[in-house]
């Protein structure tokens, strides 16, 4: 650089003076280029041009101009790699948004949010920031030796190790097995509200009465045919039942505090309410982790804790239309990472140490006042997200003071000794909220409705022991995936509201909640609670009509029980192995909403073999006050007809709808484990996986897709299609076939792509492979997780676009000042010129394409949504 420059540069790191786009503007005129301004300009010039550039004079004349200029380009990190490495952010550029103002308001300022933010817009921000993993407990479902790890962690090995001889780690850490055991893996505890005076107003009656503290009794009004009024009876038991009078303080000790002791030993716990809108969730969940905050830290003041450096940390967090949003630092948006080991990251999210309670409070206030809601018909300030806050113990080694980071953030250099979660859902109904709404709204409740789904499944699968624990359902369950395994405990409080206004939305909430007890291998639920707390005539009546013996005790139908359930625990395993099992259960994940979409008029449920398989359920109806039926429904129709004399409603009286609306082209597995699409001669032309066009047809007999030993894809044909024949699509031919054909994605998942005629009928247009075929995909909610993914891929691809642009017309910049070099060839520029070219119009042309595809995906998902949801 000349002596000029390089004084210019001298004297402009010490004027710090802002960097003006009339610059830019001036810089890129003078080489023909003021359309570009400045937000482009500024990131699109090899640094090695620079001495050119300023020598030739384009741009900054005066001496003030060129610092400027100067100034900019150190700003923008001219290095020439910056820009075509989006997700990566280098070290040095952290380097320089911290000491040359990358991120600085000025810049901002004046290049607003263009290009020149393109990392700090996006989650590499976060995750350059914070990317630093937790060191959390392993899972023992983790691959790998993980030996060193845990050693690491255990206080009392890495004691033993490091030579600390100060506290007796056999002390410091005492693992009270039993108490572990006699705290329930998965404790379902059901709170009624008192009746608002909205219900009061309107005098609604209160339909559900409390006996003991374990039974409830839903009161269902009902009408018959000839117009008669009835009221239906449904029992249900829980862990604990709690009624109106119980206050929060109840609450908190029947729920989380016999948890608090095993945080110390490193459990991870989980406390979620659920239950449908103004049921009194957020009312109960509030008052939870203040309590627990205060329990933990005194705790913490015991001296084997404080000694040993455990500290308390907090965090608070929402999930918003599938987003994670930072309630303590002004709904800052995050990002979750998995990292190496497979250990949920949450980048970005503020911790703050818990040292005195009474901020505990102060947290949860100034949370929830950033928490998204809005009002419905039943609850003016209504939570529109799932809001998740954390109290974790940490155990903080000694670190010197001069190597401490000094990022105000210590909570991360604690590893995690145990946690517990407070999880205040989103209105469970809220997936029903449908009608009349927009796209967001729409999405929003099936983005609730998928999590509840997935979250009831982690927890069935946590407590059958199961291997494969599907977290990845939801961002919910991925984000709660460490509490999912290893030590983990779990409180489900229902809550209910009383109003008969409310009562299918109660009994809902009841069956989500009994189905999430009932279903697991310890799903005893009172086993060791007095048999004579059912009221005495429904025990008759049960004994009368079940099909355990008459003079079977509670105690013996919860052996049968038990048995029963363990036995499913093993099934439940067996068909998530098979793709037709796997199919099976998305029937049975039906949503949670119960919307109108998902019920039939009180239609009977059929014996679906594979899905049946959580059917098991205590209640008991009594129907019509004159008789009582209990249903326990089994693995098979067979074993259901045996044991069920009477069979009452539907738990999910959607089951009709369901299976008229799940085409019968089912997924299958053949021998040879490749998925075969089946599917009759009806729905060929009607089916769910999109009409085809008879041009289509005659080009491609009834498409259905099957994958032979090599791994071709096979199109199969039933009977009726007489055009059709077995045919292998080589990959020549497969990029031929028609617009509505199978693709493959990035995942190598299929995916049914279908052309707008199709649209709206296309129910199933993603189909991916593998065992958990179409669980989500084949729902509603399915569809729109399928918007949701397609959304954040087209606004990566966006982002991808804009930084390979940027890519581009830096060579364009280079490739100008070249061929105004004397002697320069301008063939050489022509052929460079024209591959550059080409680049941007091919990057172009997909984005569009992208755009097109998303534009078609919203759409088809607005008319199916209608189509659904009938207007009420
Ligand atoms: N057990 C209770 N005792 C007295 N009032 C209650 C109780 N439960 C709830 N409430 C009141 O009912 C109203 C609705 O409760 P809350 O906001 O907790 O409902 P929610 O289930 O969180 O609703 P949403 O899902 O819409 O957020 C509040 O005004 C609350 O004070």
């Amino acid at each position: 650089m000349p002596q000029g420059n390089a004084a210019a540069a001298a004297a402009l790191l010490d004027h710090g003076g802002d960097a003006g786009d009339a610059v830019m503007a001036r810089w890129l005129q003078s080489a023909g280029l003021q359309h570009l301004a400045s937000p482009l300009a500024s990131t699109a010039i090899d640094h090695r041009l620079l001495p050119n550039l300023l020598m030739q004079g384009y741009g900054a004349q005066s001496t003030e101009e060129k610092q400027r200029l100067l100034k900019l380009m150190r700003n923008l990190n001219f290095n020439g790699e910056s820009g075509s490495e989006p997700y990566t952010p280098t070290t040095q550029s952290l380097g320089v948004a911290g000491s040359d103002g990358f991120y600085s308001p000025e810049f901002r300022g004046e290049f607003g949010a263009g290009l020149l933010d393109l990392h700090a817009m996006d989650d590499t921000e976060l995750l350059s920031e914070h990317v630093v993993s937790e060191p959390f407990e392993p899972s023992p479902f983790m691959p790998g030796d993980t030996r060193v790890f845990e050693d690491d962690f255990d206080p009392i090995n890495s004691k033993l190790e490091s030579g600390e001889a100060d506290t007796d780690a056999s002390i410091s850490l005492p693992m009270n097995s039993t108490r572990e055991n006699n705290v329930a893996k998965i404790k379902v505890v059901v709170r009624k509200r008192p009746l608002n005076k909205k219900e009061l107003a309107k005098k609604e009656d209160d339909v559900v009465t409390v006996t003991g503290n374990a039974y409830l009794t839903v009161h269902e009004p009902k009408l018959k045919v000839d117009l008669t009024a009835y009221v239906e009876k449904h029992e249900f038991c829980f862990d604990a039942v709690l009624d109106e009078h119980v206050t929060n303080d109840e609450v908190y000790r029947s729920t989380v505090e016999p948890i608090i002791p095993t945080i110390f030993e490193r459990t991870k716990a989980t406390c979620f309410a659920y239950g449908q809108t103004g049921s009194g969730k957020t009312y109960t969940m509030q008052p939870l982790p203040l309590r627990a905050a205060e329990d933990l830290v005194r705790q913490l003041h015991q001296p084997v804790y404080r000694d040993q450096r455990f500290k308390l940390w907090l965090s608070y967090f929402e999930i918003y239309g599938g987003k994670l949003y930072d309630l303590l630092s002004d709904r800052k948006k995050l990002c979750m990472r998995e990292d190496g080991r497979q250990q949920v990251c949450i980048v970005g999210l503020q911790e703050f140490e818990v040292c005195d309670v009474l901020i505990v409070k102060e947290f949860i206030e100034k949370g929830s006042a950033a928490r998204s809601t809005g009002s419905t018909g039943a609850n003016e300030e209504s939570s529109r997200s799932h809001a998740i806050l954390q109290l974790a113990v940490k155990k903080h080694s000694e670190v010197k003071a001069s190597k401490r980071n000094n990022d105000g953030n210590e909570a991360r250099s604690g590893k995690v000794v145990g946690k517990i979660s407070f999880i205040d859902l989103a209105g469970s109904e809220r997936g029903a909220d449908t009608t009349d709404n927009d796209r967001q709204t729409r999405i929003e409740g099936a983005e609730i409705n998928k999590s509840l789904l997935a979250l009831k499944e982690c927890i069935r699968a946590l407590d059958n022991d199961q291997i494969h624990i599907p977290f990845r359902g939801s961002k919910l369950t991925e984000v709660l995936r460490d509490s999912f395994v290893g030590n983990s405990k779990t409180v489900m409080i229902s809550c209910i509201s009383p109003g008969a206004g409310s009562c299918e939305h109660t009994l809902n909430t009841l069956r989500y909640a009994d189905r999430v007890k009932s279903l697991s291998k310890s799903g005893n639920p009172r086993k060791d609670q007095v048999p004579n707390a059912v009221p005495q005539t429904n025990n008759k009546e049960v004994s009368s009509t079940s099909s355990f013996p008459a003079s079977a005790g509670a105690e013996d139908f919860n052996d049968q029980r038990q048995e029963k359930t363990m036995d499913m625990g093993r099934k439940f395993v067996e068909k998530e192995n098979s793709l037709h099992s796997s199919a099976a259960a998305a029937v049975d994940k039906q949503p949670l909403s119960y919307s109108s979409n998902y019920l039939s008029n009180g239609g009977e449920e059929k014996g679906f073999p594979s899905a049946s398989v959580d059917r098991e359920r205590y209640e008991v109806k009594n129907s019509h006050g004159d008789s009582t039926s209990q249903k326990m429904n089994s693995y098979s129709q067979s074993d259901t007809d045996e044991k069920v004399q009477k069979v009452s409603p539907p738990r999910r009286k959607g089951y009709k709808d369901e299976k008229s609306e799940r085409p019968a082209n089912w997924m299958k597995k053949d021998a040879n484990g490749s998925d075969l699409f089946t599917t009759s001669s009806k729905q060929q032309s009607t089916g769910n996986y999109g009409t085809v066009s008879k041009d289509e047809k005659s080009e491609r007999p009834a498409n259905w897709m099957k994958r032979d030993a090599n791994g071709s894809d096979l199109v199969t044909t039933s009977s009726k299609q007489s055009t059709g024949s077995y045919s292998t699509l080589s990959k020549d031919e497969k990029s031929e076939r028609p617009a509505n054909w199978i693709k493959r994605d990035a995942n190598g998942s299929d995916t049914f792509t279908t052309s707008s005629k199709q649209q709206s009928t296309g129910n199933y247009n993603n189909i991916t492979t593998g065992s958990r075929l179409n669980e989500t995909e084949s729902s509603p909610d399915g569809n729109v997780s399928a918007v949701l993914e397609e959304e954040e891929a087209l606004i990566a691809a966006h982002r991808k676009e804009i930084e390979d642009t940027m890519e581009i017309v830096r060579e364009e910049m280079k490739l100008l000042a070249e061929v105004d070099q004397p002697g320069s060839l301008i063939d050489n520029y022509v052929t460079k010129l024209s591959f550059v070219l080409s680049r941007k119009a091919a990057s172009l042309v997909g984005l569009q394409a992208r755009l097109a595809r998303f534009q078609h995906r919203l759409k088809e998902q607005e008319i199916l949504s209608r189509k659904r949801v009938p207007r009420q």
